[in-house]
C-alpha cells in the first residue's frame, strides 16, 4: 500500500485528463461561442447539475459510516437547496436563462445530447454500483476545478458581456465552496482506501470521472 502523500500525487497526475483544455472550452474562454452554442451548452450541463444528488444519494446509500455520510449529505442540500427557488441546481438555471433559454425547454431535457446522457448516467450508475470510496474518489476532479472555474468565470465576464451578472451566481457561488470541499473529500479517500488494491480503484475511479466529463463535452463539441 502506497504512503499517504504518494497515493494523493498518484491521484494529481491524472489532472492532464482533466476538462480544462478541451477544445470546446478553450473556444467557450476564447469568446468564440455563438449564443446558440453557449444554450447548447448550459441546457446539456443541466442534465449533469441536476444528476449530481441523485449520485450523491447513491454514495450516502451504499455508505455504512455515520461520520461520512453526515459530511456527504451536505453535498444534496448544496445542490437541490433548502427550498424551492435556491441551491446549485436553481443557479444553474439562473445560467441558463441568462443564455437565453427559457426554463421550460431546460427542464424538459428537449436539448439534451444522447452522448450527455450516456456520459452522465455512466456517473451515477458507476456511484449505484462500485464500493462507496470508489464513488467518492471519481468526485476528487474538484481537485482540478477552482482554477478552471475561476478562469472561466473571469473570462465568460470579459468575452460576452450580455450575459447578465444573475447567470454567473452558480460559478460565484461554487468557489466560495469548493477548494475546501476537494480537501475534505481527499481526506476520506486517504484515510478508508486501505490496501494498494482500492488505491488503485480510487485512481481508476478519477480516471473513469475525467472520461466522463470528456465524454459529455465531446457530445456537445460535435454538435455545435
Ligand atoms: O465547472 C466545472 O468545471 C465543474 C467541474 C466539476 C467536476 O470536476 O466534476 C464539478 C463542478 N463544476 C460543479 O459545479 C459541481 O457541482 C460538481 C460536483 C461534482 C461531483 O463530481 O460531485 N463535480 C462537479
Amino acid at each position: 500500500m502506497l504512503a499517504a502523500e504518494d497515493f494523493i500525487a498518484e491521484l494529481r497526475a491524472l489532472a492532464p485528463r482533466y476538462w480544462h483544455d478541451h477544445p470546446f472550452h478553450l473556444r467557450l474562454h476564447a469568446g468564440a461561442l455563438s449564443r446558440e452554442e453557449l444554450q447548447l451548452w448550459a441546457a446539456n450541463r443541466w442534465y449533469y447539475q441536476r444528476s449530481l444528488p441523485q449520485k450523491d444519494a447513491a454514495i450516502l446509500a451504499n455508505c455504512p459510516l455515520p461520520q461520512v455520510r453526515r459530511y456527504w449529505m451536505e453535498r444534496i442540500v448544496y445542490h437541490d437547496g433548502s427550498r424551492d427557488g435556491e441551491g446549485g441546481a436553481e443557479n444553474w438555471l439562473r445560467m441558463a436563462e441568462a443564455v437565453g433559454l427559457d426554463r421550460a425547454e431546460v427542464l424538459d431535457e428537449r436539448h439534451v445530447l444522447p452522448g450527455v446522457r450516456f456520459a452522465v448516467d455512466a456517473y451515477v450508475n458507476f456511484a449505484r454500483n462500485k464500493p462507496w470510496v470508489e464513488a467518492i474518489a471519481s468526485g476528487l476532479t474538484e481537485m482540478f476545478s477552482p482554477g478552471l472555474m475561476r478562469r472561466r468565470l473571469a473570462d465568460m465576464r470579459e468575452q460576452y458581456p450580455w450575459i447578465g451578472e444573475d447567470g454567473f451566481a452558480y460559478f460565484v457561488s461554487r468557489l466560495t465552496v469548493i477548494a475546501g470541499e476537494g480537501k475534505s473529500t481527499l481526506d476520506i479517500v486517504v484515510e478508508h482506501a486501505r490496501s494498494r488494491e482500492q488505491q488503485q480503484a480510487c485512481v481508476a475511479a478519477l480516471a473513469f470521472k475525467c472520461d466522463v466529463l470528456q465524454a459529455i463535452l465531446d457530445a456537445v463539441d460535435y454538435h455545435s
